[in-house]
């Protein structure tokens, strides 16, 4: 079973730049060489981006982020790496000269990945010494955000290197599909080229402009997508009578003359402007930064969607999302209570992402009752009422709720909660849980809550084993000496 401890990126604009994102949000160690003079603020940004992003994205445990250090040489970058990202400008040469060097200096069993959209592996480990243990790890931009990396083995590398590669990647929560047989472009890029050669006639013949074709997209297939490929979404469109009937219904059409994108659309100056002219006007002065923003709470609200999908149990890039979260929760230090000061518990921190945000552009009110959801669940698990115990059969169901909505929260706000309980018995927990605003301190939300504890299989509120209550006793009884909040007993009604 193949750990990465330590990582090293060799290139970091972009792409690498996502790479070591990826890495240190797993909790990875990161050295990183690239030449370029402003190489520490170009990752200092796309770093700050994907914590932004992550903060929205999963309330999952993460590990402490890995340390980042930025070298002088390759050699010093890879030499105690257990793999190592290249990720230079996608030029064959330079490439082929960078892998050779980090082959050189890399422990021979560290894994080396090329982040290259097209080109072959063959032709990247064609000078190594150990050319065994490369392949091509394409990822999609943002990487921090996208989970697929298309795995693709060259002529010399070896059966057990991809094997390795996949437990890596499934490691950094990403999605490794290994590729059969290596081709330029894979499959990925292939796609893309084909659709983006369309498109170029599109806007050249004057059939639509940028934003008329990105609207095509966005506003259909791109929304399928996202949670079925090509060939799920056709099969569901040849209906009861399934692929088959789709294929002999449609088949025929690919020969009638719909598209040129065999042809190579001239890239000259006129087309170019003609493009930047349209794709100015699309932005609407929105800054690089603003899109990506937009771009990465769109792609985190698409995920989060994904996760709720197929009953519950996740779809597609949302399950991968909820087992890597399992993954966390399973890996994390069972959480104590810290019973020394007493006071509310400190729970969980979070930000209001831009899908929390309603009409009035403020938080809306169920992300209130999720927030402190996920804040009776943090008590759970310090109770010791975890995923594993839900598994085995029992749990604790709310069973009232009274929240109370005291101030705004906008969105990007950071916010915190706190838990304080206020009695227990072996079946009740009654609780009371506050959300703050984590700049102006002030309380935003209370939230008066009764939960039971049931055998989940028989839905009946039962008991629970000492090896809860003990813990439960311990915080009721170190609680029971605060003062009762302000708004505990509180009902909802007008002065008569
Ligand atoms: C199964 C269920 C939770 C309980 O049903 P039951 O077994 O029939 O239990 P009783 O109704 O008899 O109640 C047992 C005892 O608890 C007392 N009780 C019940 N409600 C309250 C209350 N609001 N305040 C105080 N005390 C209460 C009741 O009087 C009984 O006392 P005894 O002394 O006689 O033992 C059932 O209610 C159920 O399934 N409800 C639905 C639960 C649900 O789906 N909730 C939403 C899910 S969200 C969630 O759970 C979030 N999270 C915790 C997972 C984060």
């Amino acid at each position: 079973m193949t750990e990465i401890k330590n990582a090293a990126c060799v290139g970091g604009g972009v792409i690498g730049g996502a790479w070591v994102a990826r890495f240190a949000l797993a909790g990875i160690d990161v050295k990183i060489f690239d030449p370029h003079p402003e190489a520490e603020r170009i990752i200092g940004e796309v770093m700050a981006n994907a914590e932004r992003a992550y903060a929205m994205l999963t309330m999952a445990p993460l590990p402490p982020k890995g340390k980042l250090t930025f070298c002088k040489s390759i050699e010093e970058t890879v030499k105690d790496a257990d793999w190592i990202q290249e990720s230079v400008p996608e030029r064959l040469e330079l490439k082929r000269g960078v892998i050779t060097q980090i082959d050189a200096a890399a422990r021979p069993d560290a894994l080396i990945g090329s982040s290259t959209s097209g080109l072959l592996p063959s032709d990247l480990q064609a000078e190594m010494k150990h050319p065994e243990r490369m392949f091509v790890a394409h990822p999609y931009n943002p990487v921090y955000l996208l989970p697929l990396v298309e795995l693709v083995g060259g002529k010399k590398t070896s059966k057990a290197t991809i094997e390795r590669a996949m437990q890596g990647v499934e490691q950094i929560g990403m999605k490794g599909v290994v590729i059969a047989k290596e081709i330029e472009a894979f499959v990925g890029d292939r796609l893309l080229e084909a659709l983006w050669r369309e498109a170029l006639w599109l806007i050249q013949d004057d059939i639509c402009d940028t934003e008329t074709l990105d609207n095509v997209m966005r506003y259909s297939f791109g929304m399928r997508w996202a949670q079925m490929g090509l060939f799920e979404t056709y099969r569901i469109a040849g209906g009861e009578a399934g692929m088959r009937h789709f294929l002999a219904q449609f088949g025929p059409c690919l020969k009638w003359p719909w598209t040129k994108f065999t042809d190579v659309v001239d890239l000259d100056d006129a087309l170019v402007e003609k493009i930047g002219a349209q794709s100015d006007a699309q932005a609407a002065g929105r800054s690089i930064r603003e899109l990506e923003r937009i771009r990465d709470e769109n792609l985190v609200g698409i995920m989060h969607a994904l996760k709720s999908g197929n009953g519950g149990e996740g779809w597609g890039a949302g399950k991968l999302l909820a087992d890597f979260e399992a993954k966390l929760w399973a890996n994390a230090k069972k959480p104590e209570a810290d019973l020394g000061d007493v006071k509310p518990l400190h729970i969980l921190d979070t930000k209001v992402s831009a899908a929390w945000v309603d009409y009035n552009g403020h938080m809306t009110e169920h992300r209130y009752l999720q927030v402190f959801g996920d804040t009776s669940d943090g008590l759970l698990r310090l109770i010791g009422v975890d995923l594993e115990y839900v598994r085995d059969g029992h749990s604790y169901y709310t069973v009232e709720t009274h929240i109370r909505n005291l101030g705004e929260a906008k969105l990007g706000d950071a916010l915190y909660s706190t838990c304080q309980l206020l009695s227990s018995d072996e079946k009740r927990l009654h609780l009371f849980s506050t959300i703050y605003n984590a700049e102006t301190k002030e309380a935003v939300a209370t939230a008066e809550q009764m939960m039971l504890h049931v055998d989940s299989k028989a839905g009946k509120s039962v008991a629970a084993p000492a090896k809860v209550l003990d813990k439960l006793k311990a915080i009721t009884e170190a609680h029971a000496g605060l003062p009762t909040p302000e708004g505990v007993g509180r009902f909802v009604g007008q002065k008569r």
